[in-house]
């Protein structure tokens, strides 16, 4: 393995093992490099595995162009998501867990079928998702600061930290594109947006994701969990926070760091 790819991996492993933010790891890697940052990722990833944890889906990243904003980066990425990192409906994140959480509020999709190949469109993903789902991302960043470049990012497993996944409804015929979410911390509004700001719609999203997984051999497999991306702007939480999301035609979901 390149040392380089090897370094990178190595901090931010250690920056989730010991609760330690790092450094950027960018200066690793030429400007935009973001065939290493996925070979990093991948490093994290299969030791994950390795070590015995269960992947359980995908996240996209950076969908919104109010979080690419808030996070200086302007394409979306993927990560993997674990087992171990879902927290239940109205469950309560342990403090100490995250080292520098934010929340955001999603549409999830619980796939039905095994999507290999490229060329997926929004309506070959509608056929082959079953459930829909509202969902909430806790992202989290092992690089002190969130001072990310989207190499960073990308290294850092598209920065995935926990996710909380509301009660599953059928998708049928409800236009993603429309939904309207809206999401409070402690009782005040305090994010919101439209399925639209998810790349146009949540089914695009996860059409990308599909077709870049097929092309790296990798692809989307039935039962997956796919988090399509934030439908609003992200929003730092403390100890004490509740955090509440409601999305129109789907449900609700919530959390509380403990
Ligand atoms: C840094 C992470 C961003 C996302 O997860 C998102 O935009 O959905």
């Amino acid at each position: 393995m390149n040392a380089d790819i090897a370094k990178a991996a190595n901090a931010l492993a250690e920056a989730a093992r010991t609760g330690i933010a790092c450094p950027p790891v960018r200066s690793l890697f030429a400007d935009g490099d973001v065939t290493a940052a996925y070979a990093v990722q991948r490093v994290n990833v299969t030791a994950a595995v390795a070590g015995g944890r269960r992947i359980t889906g995908r996240k996209i990243g950076l969908t919104n162009p109010a979080v690419q904003r808030q996070l200086g980066v302007d394409q979306p990425d993927f990560g993997a998501l674990f087992a171990d990192a879902e927290v239940g409906d109205r469950g309560v994140i342990a403090p100490g867990r995250l080292l520098q959480p934010k929340v955001e509020a999603e549409v999830a999709l619980i796939l039905d079928r095994d999507l290999p190949g490229t060329g997926h469109r929004p309506e070959d993903i509608r056929r082959a998702v079953r459930y829909v789902l509202p969902a909430l991302e806790i992202v989290d960043s092992r690089i002190a600061g969130w001072d990310i470049s989207f190499v960073d990012t990308v290294a850092d497993n598209a920065s995935a930290g926990l996710y909380v996944l509301g009660t599953p409804v059928l998708l049928g015929d409800l236009d993603l594109r429309a939904v309207a979410m809206s999401m409070s911390r402690n009782g005040q509004e305090v994010s919101t947006g439209l399925g639209a700001n998810c790349l146009g719609d949540p089914l695009l999203a996860a059409a990308w994701l599909a077709n870049t997984l097929a092309a790296l051999g990798d692809p989307v497999r039935a039962g997956d969990v796919v988090l399509t991306g934030a439908l609003g702007p992200v929003v730092n939480a403390v100890p004490g926070d509740q955090f509440t999301a409601e999305i129109s035609g789907i449900g609700g979901v919530s959390v509380h760091f403990g």
